[in-house]
Order: C-alpha cells, then sequence, then structure tokens
C-alpha cells in the first residue's frame, strides 16, 4: 500500500493517464479520489460507471449532444468531458465496456479532441483520466475482450492495489479508523478489544475492505458496552460461520419476504455482491428484520428483497 500511496504522490501532479487495478472492495474509488486531490487541478472529480451506461447513450454521455441531434434532444447537453474540464475525469468498471465504447475514448485519448454529438465544432478534452477495474485486463485482451491498443493509453501508470488477506498488517489501523468514523457519524465513542482484533486479523475478507468495514459497523451496533470485542461479531470462525453455525430457520409462520420490483442488472449486481453467509450472519444479527440486514449491509430494500430470492432463503417469523 506504501508503493500505491508513493505512486500516487508521484503520478498526481502530471497530466498521466492512471490506470487502477485490484479486486471489489480494495479501495480503487478512493485512490481515485486521492489522484484528483493531490492533482492540484481545480475542476471537479466526474465519476463515471462505464458498466452501467446503456450502449445507446454512451457517445451522448460521453460527449454530450446539441439541441435536436435525436429525437428527445430538446436542449443541448454537456457530457462528462466537458463537466470534468480542468479536473478528473474517474471511468470506473473500464474492463467492462463494449468495443463501441473503447473506439470512442481511444479516439478522444489518441486526439485529446471530440465533438459533441450532432455538433461541428471541435472542443478540447482538458482532463485527467483515471480509470479504474476488477478485471485482468492482459486476459481481457488475449480473449479479445479489451483493446490493446486502449490497455496501453490508459496504463501509462499502472497502480495495483492488494488484496486485503495478502495485506492483514493493515487490518487493525483499517478497522480503528473505520470504527472512528462510525462513531463520528453515529456519535458513539467504541474501542476494537485485543480479541477483536486477533479474530479480524484471522479473517479472508473475499470482498476486502468493503467487507471489513460492514463486519466492524455491524460489531459497532451489536457491541453492548463501548468496547467492541470478539463476541460482537456474529462470526467466530474467519468471518464466516461455519456450517454447523448457520441460523437454523424454524419452520412454520408466514413468510415476510418483501415483494418488491426486480431491481436493475447493477443494482442486481450490488445486490448479489453480498454472499449467502453472509446475507444469513446480518439477517440473524438484526433479529431477521430485513430492513435492519440491509442496513447492516448496506444495501437497498430491493436489493436485499431480491438476494434474498436469489439465495432461496425463506424467512419465517419466530
Ligand atoms: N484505506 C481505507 N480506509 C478506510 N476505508 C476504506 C479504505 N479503502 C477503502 N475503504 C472503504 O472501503 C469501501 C470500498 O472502497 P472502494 O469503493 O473505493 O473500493 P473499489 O475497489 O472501488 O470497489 P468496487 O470495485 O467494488 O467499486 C468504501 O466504503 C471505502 O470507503
Amino acid at each position: 500500500m506504501r508503493t500505491a500511496t508513493d505512486t500516487v504522490r508521484r503520478v498526481a501532479p502530471t497530466d498521466l493517464p492512471v490506470l487502477i487495478l485490484g479486486e471489489s472492495g480494495t479501495g480503487k474509488g478512493l485512490f481515485a479520489e486521492m489522484v484528483h486531490r493531490q492533482s492540484g487541478r481545480c475542476g471537479p472529480l466526474v465519476k463515471v460507471n462505464c458498466a452501467a451506461l446503456p450502449e445507446a447513450l454512451i457517445e451522448s454521455e460521453l460527449f454530450g449532444h446539441e439541441r435536436g441531434a435525436f429525437t428527445g434532444a430538446s436542449a443541448e447537453r454537456k457530457g462528462r468531458f466537458e463537466l470534468a474540464a480542468g479536473g478528473t475525469l474517474f471511468l470506473d468498471e473500464i474492463g467492462d465496456t463494449s468495443p463501441a465504447f473503447q473506439v470512442k475514448l481511444l479516439r478522444v485519448l489518441q486526439d485529446g479532441e471530440f465533438e459533441r454529438v450532432g455538433g461541428t465544432r471541435t472542443l478540447r478534452a482538458d482532463v485527467r483520466i483515471v480509470a479504474a477495474t476488477n478485471r485482468d485486463l492482459t486476459a481481457a485482451i488475449a480473449a479479445g475482450a479489451f483493446r490493446a491498443d486502449l490497455f496501453y493509453r490508459l496504463s501509462v501508470v499502472p497502480l495495483t492495489l492488494p488484496p486485503l488477506r495478502d495485506r492483514r498488517q493493515d487490518i487493525p489501523e483499517l478497522a480503528r479508523r473505520i470504527l472512528d468514523d462510525f462513531d463520528r457519524a453515529n456519535g458513539g465513542r467504541h474501542t476494537l478489544g485485543k480479541d477483536a482484533i486477533d479474530l479480524l486479523l484471522t479473517c479472508d475478507f473475499p470482498g476486502n475492505i468493503r467487507e471489513l468495514e460492514n463486519c466492524v459497523k455491524r460489531a459497532a451496533v451489536m457491541a453492548d458496552g463501548p468496547v467492541v470485542s470478539a463476541t460482537s461479531f456474529s462470526c467466530r470462525q474467519g468471518c464466516r460461520p461455519s456450517p454447523g453455525a448457520s441460523p437454523a430457520v424454524p419452520p412454520a409462520a408466514p413468510a415476510m419476504i418483501i415483494a418488491g420490483d426486480r431491481p436493475d442488472n447493477a443494482s442486481a449486481e450490488v445486490a448479489l455482491r453480498v454472499g449467502r453467509d453472509e446475507l444469513l450472519e446480518a439477517l440473524a444479527t438484526a433479529g431477521w428484520s430485513q430492513a435492519k440486514a440491509a442496513r447492516l449491509l448496506g444495501l437497498s430494500a430491493r436489493q436485499i428483497g431480491y438476494a434474498i430470492r436469489k439465495y432461496g432463503i425463506v424467512l419465517r417469523k419466530w
């Protein structure tokens, strides 16, 4: 991590693109913010979730459009490149983009120029590009899913964030910082007991810092006093309940699954980042209240409803 922060310090003041690589939850978004903050650029940081952009809207989202450019374009609109002028454009989930998206991006990265859809004026792209992905782009290139020329343009300065399981020594400090932030936001005053830290050090955290964050916040909610101890964590073994410790679901009584609408794909993907065990654990911790469990996991009511249905969990009243 020190290598990564040192690279940020060196590269931030330049105009070079930065490519941040790392598993989900390793802090890529936070590092993108860090690059922007340390860049000294006075424009804004504008984030684009590339995977969530519908194919038909890519061009107008990135480059904007003129009035009357297409049906429904009743007024001119600036795209993300213009909105980020003088600042940083953060292209998140770059590994999930279509060939059409990649071609359009490559052109603006090569020429530094673009036109709004339906426009004739050529505009200069005054942005610093930061891109991030949890995909293995080398494998994607080999599979023909990612353009090698775009990769070389973006990866002038690659920044790889290691998974948390490979840097367990960072866990105590991260956990304390997460707890302090949580207390500041919620007016509490907690400390982490040594047994809690020992427990956290045994965890694998496949969801990386995001999962550690959820575990610590959940334990803070469940702690009986100011000290968050190992017993405040609902898990006992490597942050995963052992098979025998899965909450027993008593028979009978009416189901209480929220019958919300199906969430969109991006929303569903977020919901399923929470594993079945983690979902069960949160539900048990929350006394089988869907709303409370959703808060613990950082999901919306629709997302938790979707995950519950998808994993085939039947909730019953005690
Ligand atoms: N160094 C850190 N200290 C405290 N919290 C952190 C740190 N790094 C990341 N986090 C927290 O972990 C969570 C995940 O971070 P972030 O969204 O930046 O990860 P990501 O790699 O971009 O994830 P994804 O690929 O899923 O978008 C966030 O809530 C963030 O605030």
